[in-house]
């Protein structure tokens, strides 16, 4: 399957929840006026697109006079280009281009959002475009964690940097810096533990990391890019604001946007926080994160074929 089909087939329990529930508004007349656009606004709510999405779409859609009638495929393709319009500015793939050597990745986010998985595959992606790859596992606290990490590390044929479980993140990081700038790697993608129930705790931890990075290299780390579970709807809205607030977030990668029906709060979150989106992930496999195309990824989400 292409990434092309597999994106619009990973995001359709998204998008045929909101043609379905689209379908029910519609008459097809040629002007879309005041009840039928409050319901129209209800559906695209529930569609976690957010309330200012809707507000957004429902004042496009009162402007929009339909020749052929407003059908479901006419309102489907107003609803793409706004999210196309949003998502536009936020898609910025991750680009290596530190100077020095290596460029540092901090990856962050809640336990079981796909954190490990997302490495791995942004790992796999970063060696298909030729750079020299290393990963350390600086989530120190659980053991699985960092034999998860070497699993992948080891399918991947990738160096590792690891502690011992319960060890310094920080002193892991220093010497996983050390080893990139030794042997010339270019980028470093580092994990961390993702404790979000005990804010301080991850906070200082953070703290300590950017610490020891910055006596190697003031510039690192260069990206701080916090993963978020799609299927979690509003709560990732919520992550963003804490994360932001603790960990100074550069950038988003979404995943698990194949197994859900919450996909549009990939929408939300663009329009709410502007933060920069570097990925999405449609599924567990190393081919299944990529850079996105805005347009295509906004008819994805909005059912919007031809
Ligand atoms: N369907 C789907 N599953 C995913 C995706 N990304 C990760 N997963 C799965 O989600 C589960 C959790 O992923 P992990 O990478 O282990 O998540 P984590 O955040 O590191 O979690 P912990 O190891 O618990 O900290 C695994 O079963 C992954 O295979 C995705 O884009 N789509």
């Amino acid at each position: 399957m292409s990434w092309t089909e597999r994106l619009f087939g990973g995001l359709k329990r998204t998008s045929d929840r909101l043609g379905d529930n689209l379908s029910g508004v519609l008459t097809g007349q040629t002007r879309l006026e005041g009840a039928t656009l409050d319901e129209i606004e209800d559906v695209l709510i529930m569609s976690d697109l957010g309330p200012a999405m809707a507000a957004r779409i429902r004042d496009r859609l009162a402007e929009t006079r339909f020749e052929r009638g407003a059908d479901i495929a006419a309102v489907k393709a107003v609803v793409a280009d706004e999210i196309a319009a949003v998502l536009g500015p936020v898609a910025d793939p991750l680009d290596i281009d530190a100077f020095p050597r290596p460029q540092v990745i901090l990856v962050i986010g809640v336990n079981g959002s796909g954190k490990t998985t997302t490495i791995a595959k942004l790992a796999h992606y970063f060696q298909e475009l030729d750079y020299g790859v290393m990963l350390a596992a600086g989530d120190t606290f659980r053991a699985a964690a960092i034999g998860q990490l070497r699993v992948w590390a080891e399918r991947l044929g990738v160096p590792i940097v690891t502690g011992p479980e319960g060890g310094d993140a920080a002193g892991v990081v220093f010497d996983a810096v050390k080893q990139a700038t030794a042997t010339g790697i270019d980028v470093l993608i580092v994990d961390t533990a993702g404790r979000l129930q005990n804010k301080r705790e991850l906070m200082d931890e953070l703290a300590k990391i950017r610490r020891v990075l910055g006596k190697l290299n003031p510039e690192a780390p260069h990206d701080v890019v916090l993963v978020l579970d799609a299927t979690n709807g509003q709560n990732a809205l919520q992550q963003i604001a804490t994360f932001k607030e603790l960990a100074g977030v550069t950038g988003l990668i979404m995943t698990k946007l194949d197994g859900t029906a919450r996909g549009g709060v990939l929408v939300a979150a663009s329009e709410q926080y502007g933060l920069p989106i570097h990925a999405i992930g449609i599924g567990e496999g190393l081919e299944d994160l990529r850079p996105f195309d805005p347009r295509q990824l906004a008819d994805a989400i909005a059912g919007n074929v031809e």
